[in-house]
């Protein structure tokens, strides 16, 4: 039984609520690692009655096991945690108890995925499909490996142009690292004839960053910054698939006033949306998607994809062109905007 609508967080101390709550959350367990909620509900009833199993973020490995009465939630505990599950082909399990949130607590982790940029109705994304094809992602990917790649504490990434500098969120442009590599030559010509941007063509697109993403590891809510990059910002994305989520906060995006924890949760309300993003497809972001809202692509292992779950491959690598501004940027999201704050 999924039971969905209400949510579940995880103590904040160890010992909040321990036996205290007929909920469990149990990490190392679900559809994502080969569980079905029946057969966890299955499992976790030997110990009483469980009125629901619920996922607990939208990861698919992690579940609340919720059950009528706290003894049974203690002894499935003690019987349980961390000790190999012979009901759950012997997975080792995680668990702690769970505490259900009051609705103001509440962030929704769930965000329908769309195939199609259209579906999101957010002016200016755009998402070409097959904007490469397999020999030349092989032999971009060739390219990028026989280079020098800098590690960053999750990912790894390399620069092309101008440097993009993490610490300040923007490009030394003092230290021009020269023209583009020429195995992107191609890349940019297409641009260019895809383009209707008429500040996209080849020769001004003049900065890249190659990303190199493991599976599981995502990238935290930003904007680009206003000041840094002009016209539209071009993703192309090799090897792996990912999702990514696109976040439009009401009070800015320069001096948040809200919190966002290592999953990218924020305690403001956001309008929400997310776009599956296939190997070898181009994320194009301008206007108002570019200017006025965050891009953010979750922590996970698998993603789930209109009620499929599709694992990362071992690797996404993205190639992100942009054009590095000359002088203040003057967009019409003055709220999100560096330069005009
Ligand atoms: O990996 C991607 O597709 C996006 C990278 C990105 O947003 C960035 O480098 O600012
Ligand atoms: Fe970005």
């Amino acid at each position: 039984m999924v039971k969905s609508g209400l949510r579940f967080a995880r103590p904040k101390r160890a010992s909040d609520g321990d036996g205290a709550s007929p909920n469990l959350y149990v990490a190392n367990c679900g559809p994502a690692v080969g569980l079905s909620f029946e057969e966890i509900e299955s499992a976790f009833a030997q110990f009483g009655e469980v009125r629901g199993v619920h996922a607990a973020d939208s990861s698919g490995a992690r579940v609340i096991v919720s059950y009528a009465l706290n003894s049974s939630a203690q002894s499935a505990f003690e019987a349980l945690n961390r000790n190999p599950c012979p009901n759950l082909g012997g997975r080792l399990l995680h668990i702690r108890y769970s505490v259900l949130q009051s609705p103001s607590d509440q962030v929704n982790d769930f965000v329908s995925v769309s195939l199609e940029a259209s579906e999101l109705r957010i002016p200016g994304l755009h998402l070409i499909r097959d904007f490469v094809a397999e020999d030349e992602e092989k032999e971009l990917l060739a390219a990028v490996d026989s280079r020098t790649w800098n590690g960053l504490s999750k990912r790894r990434v390399q620069h092309y142009g101008y440097e993009f500098l993490y610490q300040i969120r923007n490009v030394d442009t003092k230290h021009h690292l020269g023209e583009l590599p020429s195995f992107v030559s191609p890349i940019l010509e297409r641009i260019s004839s895809f383009s209707s941007d008429a500040e996209a063509v080849h020769g001004i697109v003049d900065q890249l960053t190659v990303n190199e993403y493991p599976s599981g590891v995502g990238l935290a809510p930003h904007i680009d910054t206003h000041s840094a990059f002009e016209g539209s910002i071009f993703s192309l994305s090799l090897a792996g698939p990912c999702i990514m989520e696109f976040r439009r906060y009401s009070q800015g995006a320069r001096f948040p006033s809200f919190a966002t924890d290592e999953k990218g949760n924020s305690s403001e309300n956001c309008l929400r949306k997310a776009l599956f993003l296939p190997p070898r497809s181009m994320l194009v972001l301008s206007g108002e998607a570019r200017y006025a809202w965050h891009h953010y692509i979750p922590h996970h292992k698998v993603d789930v994809v209109q009620g499929h779950n599709l694992r990362r491959g071992t690797r996404r690598v993205s190639f992100t062109f942009r054009k590095v501004r000359n002088g203040p940027c003057c967009c019409e999201f003055p709220q999100y905007c560096d330069s005009q704050s």
